[in-house]
C-alpha cells in the first residue's frame, strides 16, 4: 500500500496498488518543449495547405489554433507534434530531458478512445506504456486520477461514465506520463455547454499546475480565449493573426476584456481584420 492519500475522500479499496507492496511513487515532473518552426511548407497533390509558416512556441505556452475549415489547423497539429514531416522548412522540438517530441507528446482526440475492456485505472494506466511496472503504473494511475477528481471512478467501466467523466479520463491518460507537450484535438467538441466549461476550467488548472507547452485546436474562439496565452489564425495557408491574450487566469466566462479578443478573432477568421 502506498502513502497516497487523497483529497478527494475516495470510496476505500480504490486506491490499494496491485500486490500490496509499499512503495514511494511520485506523479513525476514535466519537462516542457520548446517549439522553432521555419518556413514549414505543407503540400498534398496540387494542394499547397501551409505556406511559408515560421512559428516559435516556447516551453510553457498554451497556444491555440483557430481558422475556417480546411485552413489547415489538423495539417499543422500533425506537424507540430512529429506525426507528420513538412514538405519543406525545418522544425525544431527541444526539452531538457533531451526525449525526442514522439516521446514527450500526447494528444486528446474529440473522442476519447477508452478501451471497453479495461477499468478506468487501466485506461489511465495505458498511458504510461509498456516500460513502467504494474504496480507503480496504478499508483500513478490513481494519483492523475486523483487530480481530474474521478478518483472514485478507478474501478468503473468506461460504459458506466457520462461523456464529460470518459473525455476526463482520457485526459488522466494523457497526463500520466506528465508530457512535456499536450496537443488537444477538438478535445471538447462533443460536450453540451456545461460540461465544456467544466472541462476547460481543468484544462486550465491542469497546465498552470502542471507547466507542460499546450497546443489546442478548436472551432470556438470562446473556447481558444479561456485556455490560451496566445491565439493564432490560419487562413491561405500563413498566420493571418498571431494575438496575444493579456489577461489572468483563472478566466470567467462574460468577462468584457476576453469578448475583445473574441470579436478580434472572429474577425480575422472572417477576413474583416
Ligand atoms: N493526408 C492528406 N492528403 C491529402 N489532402 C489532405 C491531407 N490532410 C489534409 N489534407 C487537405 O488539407 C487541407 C487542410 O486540411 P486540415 O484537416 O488541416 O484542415 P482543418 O483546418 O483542420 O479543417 P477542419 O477545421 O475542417 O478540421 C484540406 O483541403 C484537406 O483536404
Amino acid at each position: 500500500m502506498s502513502g497516497y492519500v487523497s483529497r478527494y475522500a475516495p470510496r476505500p479499496g480504490t486506491i490499494e496498488p496491485l500486490g500490496g507492496q509499499r512503495q514511494t511513487v511520485s506523479a513525476g515532473a514535466t519537462e516542457a518543449v520548446s517549439i522553432e518552426l521555419r518556413r514549414i511548407d505543407q503540400t498534398f497533390g496540387p494542394n499547397r495547405v501551409l505556406r511559408g509558416i515560421d512559428l516559435d512556441v516556447p516551453a510553457g505556452q498554451f497556444l491555440a489554433i483557430v481558422g475556417k475549415s480546411g485552413c489547415g489547423k489538423s495539417t499543422l497539429l500533425r506537424l507540430l507534434v512529429g506525426l507528420d514531416r513538412p514538405t519543406s522548412g525545418s522544425l525544431r522540438f527541444a526539452d531538457r530531458s533531451g526525449d525526442t517530441v514522439e516521446a514527450n507528446a500526447r494528444i486528446v482526440f474529440q473522442e476519447p478512445r477508452l478501451l471497453p475492456w479495461a477499468r478506468v485505472v487501466d485506461n489511465v494506466a495505458v498511458g504510461l506504456g509498456q516500460d513502467v511496472d504494474e504496480n507503480t503504473a496504478h499508483v500513478k494511475a490513481l494519483m492523475v486520477l486523483d487530480e481530474v477528481q474521478l478518483l472514485d471512478k478507478a474501478d468503473q467501466w468506461p460504459a458506466r461514465l457520462s461523456g464529460g467523466q470518459r473525455q476526463r479520463v482520457a485526459l488522466a491518460r494523457a497526463l500520466v506520463s506528465r508530457p512535456g507537450l499536450l496537443v488537444f484535438d477538438e478535445p471538447l467538441g462533443a460536450l453540451d455547454a456545461l460540461k465544456r466549461i467544466t472541462m476547460q476550467q481543468l484544462v486550465s488548472r491542469v497546465w498552470r499546475e502542471l507547466g507542460f507547452t499546450a497546443i489546442l485546436v478548436t472551432h470556438d474562439v470562446s473556447e481558444a480565449v479561456h485556455l490560451a496565452d496566445r491565439v493564432i489564425v490560419l487562413d491561405g495557408g500563413k498566420v493571418a493573426l498571431d494575438l496575444d491574450i493579456a489577461a489572468e487566469h483563472p478566466r470567467h466566462h462574460g468577462d468584457p476584456d476576453l469578448a475583445v479578443f473574441e470579436r478580434r478573432l472572429l474577425n480575422a477568421i472572417l477576413g474583416a481584420d
